[in-house]
C-alpha cells in the first residue's frame, strides 16, 4: 500500500487528534503516504482531502474534538453516496481507510469493505455503545467532564437543600449514566436498560430529605426520560425544589485524560499496521489492557449495553 486515507465522523470525541496523530506517525514509517478527508464522509464524498505528513500532526495531541472535522451525512448512507467516496478515493491513488468513529460510522465502514475497499475502523464515540470493545475513545475524558460538573452541582445543591436532576449524554445507553453515578455517589442513575418507578423514587427522595440529607443527585440518561417532566414530579412529590442541568455537549469536549491518549495512541498505531498488512474489514478494540481486532461485521451485528454489575453497583450505592 502506497496511500491511504483517514476520517473522523459522527458525534467528535477527545482522543480522536491523538489517534489521528498515531496513525500519520505510524504510517510514515511504514513509507506509506496519508491523507486525511475533511468532515467526515461528506469530505469522503466530494474528495476533500489534504496531505497529512508529520508536521501537520504536531500540536494536536492534547486538544479536544478534531482537527479533520466530523459531520453526519444521510447521503453517504445511500448506494451513490458510497460509490461517489469509493470513485473520489481511485482518483485520489487511495487504496485503504481508516475510519474514527462511532456505531454508525463503523457501519458505513463496512458498507466501504462490503464495496471492496481496504478499511479499518477505530471505535470513537462517548456513549460506549459499540461492542468489542471495553471503552470507545473519548468515554474516560466524557466521564471525568461529568464528575466534575456534578461535585460541582453537589456543592449547590447542598446549599440550598434541592434535588438536581442532572441529563447526561448516551444515546440509548445508560453507560455514562450509570458510571459517573458510581462515581459521584449520585442517589439514582435512571437509565434505559432498566425501568424505574419514579413514585418510589419519590418516596424514598422525600424519607431522605426528612431526616435531614441536604441534597440528592440524579442522573439521567439521555434515553430514559424527560428531565424537566422528572424535575416536576419529584418536586409536587417531595415539597422541595428541584432543579435541572443537562450538561449537552459539554460533555464531548476538552483535553482527552491520559486514558483516551494512551489509547487512542495505541489504537491509532494498530489501525495502521493492521490495514497496510492486508488485515482490513476490522475494528481495532480494548480487550484486558490488549489492543485486538474484531471483524465489522461482528461489530455491527453485535450489541453493548452496561454490565449488569455495574447497574447493580449503582443501585446499591445510591439511595
Ligand atoms: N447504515 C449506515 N450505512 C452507511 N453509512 C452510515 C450508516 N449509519 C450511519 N452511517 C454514516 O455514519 C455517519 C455517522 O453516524 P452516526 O450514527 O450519526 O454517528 P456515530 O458514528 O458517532 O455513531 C452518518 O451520518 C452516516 O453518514
Ligand atoms: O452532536 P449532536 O448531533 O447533537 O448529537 C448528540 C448525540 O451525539 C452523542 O454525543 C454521541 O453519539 P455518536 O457517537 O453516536 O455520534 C450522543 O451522546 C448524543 O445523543
Ligand atoms: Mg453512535
Amino acid at each position: 500500500m502506497k496511500r491511504i486515507g483517514i476520517l473522523s465522523s459522527g458525534g467528535d470525541c477527545s482522543g480522536m487528534n491523538a489517534a489521528i496523530r498515531s496513525a500519520v506517525r505510524t504510517a510514515i514509517r511504514l513509507n506509506v503516504e496519508v491523507m486525511g478527508f475533511r468532515k467526515g464522509y461528506l469530505g469522503l464524498m466530494k474528495g476533500d482531502a489534504i496531505p497529512l505528513d508529520t508536521k501537520a500532526v504536531s500540536g494536536i495531541l492534547h486538544r479536544g474534538g478534531t482537527f479533520l472535522q466530523s459531520a453526519r451525512s444521510a447521503e453517504f448512507k445511500t448506494p451513490e453516496g458510497q460509490l461517489k467516496a469509493i470513485e473520489n478515493l481511485k482518483e485520489l491513488g487511495i487504496e485503504g481507510l481508516v475510519v474514527l468513529g462511532g456505531d454508525g460510522s463503523l457501519t458505513g465502514a463496512l458498507a466501504l469493505h462490503r464495496l471492496g475497499l481496504p478499511v479499518v475502523g477505530i471505535p470513537s464515540s462517548i456513549d460506549n455503545d459499540i461492542p468489542y470493545t471495553d471503552m470507545a475513545l473519548g468515554v474516560d475524558t466524557a466521564l471525568n467532564n461529568i464528575i466534575y460538573a456534578v461535585d460541582c452541582i453537589k456543592d449547590t445543591a447542598s446549599s440550598h437543600a434541592r434535588a438536581f436532576v442532572i441529563e447526561v449524554m448516551g444515546r440509548n445507553s445508560g453507560y455514562l449514566a450509570s458510571i459517573s453515578a458510581i462515581a459521584t455517589g449520585a442517589e439514582y442513575a435512571l437509565v434505559p436498560e432498566r425501568e424505574y418507578n419514579l413514585d418510589e423514587i419519590c418516596q424514598q427522595l422525600r424519607a431522605r430529605f426528612e431526616e435531614g440529607r441536604d441534597n440528592a443527585i440524579i442522573i439521567l440518561a439521555e434515553g430514559a426520560g424527560h428531565a424537566q417532566e422528572i424535575s416536576d414530579s419529584i418536586k409536587d412529590a417531595i415539597g422541595f425544589e428541584t432543579r435541572v442541568t443537562v450538561l449537552g455537549h459539554y460533555q464531548r469536549g476538552g483535553a482527552p485524560t491520559v486514558f483516551d491518549r494512551l489509547l487512542a495512541s495505541r489504537f491509532g498505531k494498530r489501525a495502521v499496521e493492521l490495514l497496510v498488512s492486508g488485515n482490513s474489514g476490522v475494528m481495532v478494540g480494548l480487550s484486558c489492557n490488549s489492543v485486538l481486532a474484531t471483524p465489522l461485521e461482528d461489530v455491527i451485528k453485535g450489541e453493548k449495553r452496561p454490565q449488569d454489575e455495574v447497574l447493580r453497583l449503582a443501585e446499591v450505592l445510591g439511595v
